[in-house]
Parts: structure tokens; sequence; C-alpha cells
């Protein structure tokens, strides 16, 4: 990463806020900087994934060498005495043929040594035992290796698993598949969350812990778990530094209350700042940082401003990090419909209904709620003074 990145020594002046697009690119940049030590997925979770490492042929293709055709596996110039059955799959009916001997051989039966090409029975004449026809040498056996040798790189890193990638994984002998896969662990903060049932007088239910993990499946990262600390700044110092995680999403704190411990922790734990507060409404309180391999992400506490957060810096982030292109990113602008004013200086987000080509705001928009999300398929990005041009939008999962 450059060193404008570095929110301290980006020339942004003290307390002012990254343009919106500027904040976003930081955190795609900052995920391709951290790529995550690739995971073994079963082939079964592995779909979709982007390959953290190459992959090898574990066997040859074929792993040994094959009938191609249902009918005679001859080895010698013809016609050929009948000396067995060779089915796929099953033990071998005779080790090796002599020249002037042939087996009845299924497709994807091992050859028997000494074979030298498969008779179709389409060309095969059988008469008491005896086999007649032409042959041509090598004719319609897969020999062991021919396609893929044993070691090959068959599919290299960066790659996209796809059914395909799977299939052919699973032909070569893996079970697993090396796909970068971030793991993302989520620190919920404050003295007056409860998660579950009704909140009860002056608590707020915790919202922001269960909408996380919908993004992080949708962006190719994946949940290392969810902790709900009270506004306490040593709990919050320990839990960032715990580990395990390639993310660590620090929900409320962001803001310059006296229970914000989010900014003192990371200075305490040795983070860099890359972004420090983002010129978008809602959600500017956003902080970027990393130390190490590890990425921090601070989400303001307001639900609303924490999931602008979430599309602005953590996908763009994570799924960078995983080796994929951003969900959210929609190409093409649109109009946007109503009465809408721009913000003088910050980009706002309004969650919108796409009807046809164009976008509605469906209102229910303050940073605290997240009605207005729930209810809409994409954000509006409505930048600074706004002039009525179409806009960009970004898309919701
Ligand atoms: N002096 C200033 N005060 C505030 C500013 C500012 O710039 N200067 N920014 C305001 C904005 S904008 C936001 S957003 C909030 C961000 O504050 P925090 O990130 O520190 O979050 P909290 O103060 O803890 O909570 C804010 C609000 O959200 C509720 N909350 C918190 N977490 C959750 C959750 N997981 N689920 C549901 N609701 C949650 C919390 O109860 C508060 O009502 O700061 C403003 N202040
Ligand atoms: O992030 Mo705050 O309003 O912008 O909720």
């Amino acid at each position: 990463m450059s060193c404008s990145d570095h929110a301290s020594r980006a020339g942004d002046p003290p307390g002012a806020h990254r343009e919106w697009p500027r904040a976003r690119e930081a955190a795609e940049r900052l995920g391709a900087r951290l790529a995550p030590a690739p995971r073994d997925l079963p082939l079964g979770r592995a779909l979709g994934g982007v390959l953290g490492a190459d992959v090898t042929a574990l066997v040859g293709l074929p792993a040994f060498d094959a009938s191609a055709m249902d009918g005679y596996a001859v080895a010698g110039p013809g016609p050929w005495r009948l000396v067995g059955t060779q089915l796929a799959g099953a033990p071998s009916a005779r080790e090796a043929l002599a020249p002037g001997q042939a087996v009845e051989i299924a497709t994807g039966a091992r050859v028997p040594k000494g074979t030298e090409s498969v008779l179709p029975y389409e060309r095969a004449a059988l008469d008491d035992g005896v086999v007649g026809g032409e042959i041509e040498r090598g004719r319609h056996v897969r020999w062991a290796g021919e396609e893929t040798e044993p070691g090959a790189t068959v599919l290299t890193r960066g790659s996209r698993v796809t059914p395909a990638v799977l299939g052919l994984a699973a032909g070569l002998g893996h079970d697993t598949l090396p796909v970068l896969l971030p793991q993302v662990s989520v620190l919920v903060t404050g003295d007056e969350l409860t998660t579950s049932g009704l909140p009860g007088e002056g608590r707020v239910r915790d919202a922001i812990g269960p909408l996380v993990p919908g993004f992080l499946g949708w962006a190719g990262a994946e949940l290392h778990g969810v902790r709900h600390l009270g506004d306490d700044r040593a709990a919050l110092a320990a839990a960032v530094t715990d580990g395990g995680a390639d993310v660590v999403v620090v929900c409320g704190s962001s803001s310059k209350g006296p229970a914000d411990h989010l900014r003192a922790v990371l200075a305490q734990v040795g983070a860099e700042t890359v972004v420090d507060g983002v010129a978008c409404r809602p959600g500017h309180p956003q902080v970027l940082a990393h130390r190490g391999g590890t990425a921090f992400v601070g989400l303001p506490g307001n639900p609303g401003a924490a999931l602008v957060a979430i599309l602005t810096l953590l996908v763009p982030l994570v799924s960078a990090m995983a080796g994929r292109p951003d969900p959210a990113r929609s190409p093409g602008a649109v109009v946007l419909e109503g009465e809408v004013a721009p913000h003088p200086r910050d980009t706002r987000l309004l969650p919108v209904r796409l009807i046809g080509d164009r976008a509605r705001p469906v209102g229910h928009d303050r940073p605290g709620s997240l009605r207005g999300a729930a209810l809409a398929d994409a954000y509006a990005v409505v930048p600074p003074r706004w002039d009525g041009a179409p806009v960009e939008l970004l898309l919701l999962p």
C-alpha cells in the first residue's frame, strides 16, 4: 500500500473525512494486499470461492491404461483367442495378454498389460471364441497420464471454483480445495444492548450482530464468531488482539463519546489507520485500520449507518481479500426519482427500490433505522451537490 492510503499521512486535514469513493478504493486496496492464507475446504463448500494456491494432479488422468470402448482388448496381430472378460472396477481377469490373445472389455476397465489396442464390438467378429477384425495400433485405449500427468499443475491460484473445477478436483483425487476465505470476527459493543426478546427500559436489541454474517457470506468471507462486549476499553483491547481472524469488525465505539474506545484501542495495539471518518451520510464515523495481516473495521453503532459502513469498507475489503469482485458494485447508472436533496460536502446513500431502469427512494432512511434497507433492493449513491444526473447503485444481498 502506498503511504497515501494512511489517514495520518494522506493529507486529510485533521477531522476531515475521506471522500466516500476514495474510502471504498482504500478498503479494496488493503484487502488485495492482505490476502489471507488459503483454507482447505471440502469440495462441497468450495463452490464460488477463489483458489488461494495452485492445484496439482494427485493422480494422472487417466490414472491407469483403460479401454475407451466396449469391445475386445487385443495383443499382437489378429485373429485373437478370447481368454477372459474384464469389467470396469472388477478384479483383473488377466494380468497380461500374450500376442494373439484378447479379453472382452468394458469402457473404463483397466486393459491387461501387453494390450495394443481395443477393437470395438462394431468392428469385431466373434466366432467360436476367436475374435477377428482390423485394428489400428494404440486406438481406443486411454493411456495412463495421456490427458494429465501426475503432479501437473492443472489450476492456478486466483482461479474461481466452478462446478467443473469441483468435478476435475475430485477426478484428480482431491477431497478439499485451498480457497481464499477470510475469517471475520465481529465485536458488538454497548452496555445498553440485549440479544434476545424485548429490549426493556433504556435497553436496545442488537441489530448489527444479526445482519453482518449475511454480508460476509455474500462477499466471500466467513464469520469467525460474534462476541458482545460492554463499553469497556480493556475488554475491547483484549478482544481485538484475540487472534484467529483476518478481519475484526467492531460495532459501536466509533464516535467520540466517553464510551467510544475504538480509536484509543487501535492506537494502543499499534494498528495503522487507513481511513478515519468517511464523508457520507449516514455512516461518517467509520474506521479502517490494520496491524500486520489483520484488518480492523469500525462500524457506527446506529444500525442504518452501520449497514452503509459495511457497504463502504467491509464488503470491498473482504471481497478483495477473497479474490472476488465487490458484489455490491453495479454496472451503469440509473435515474433517481423523487425529491432528493444532495448534501453540500458528503455523499448520501439512500435505500431505493428498482423499478425497471429507475430507482425510487423507499424512505425510512434515518441512521438509526434499518426499515428502509429492509424494503430496498439497493442503495443509491448521491454525490455531494448532485445535479440530478443518473446515479451509481450499491446492490444489497
Ligand atoms: N459529538 C459527536 N457525537 C456523535 C457523532 C459525532 O460526529 N460527534 N456522530 C454520531 C453518529 S453519526 C453516529 S452513527 C454515532 C456513532 O456512535 P458509535 O459508533 O460510537 O455508537 P454508539 O454511540 O455506541 O451508538 C450509537 C447509537 O446506536 C445504538 N446502537 C449501538 N450499537 C447497536 C447495535 N448493535 N444494535 C442496535 N443499536 C445499536 C446505540 O444504542 C446508540 O443509540 O455517534 C453519533 N454521535
Ligand atoms: O453514522 Mo451516523 O448518522 O451518520 O448514524
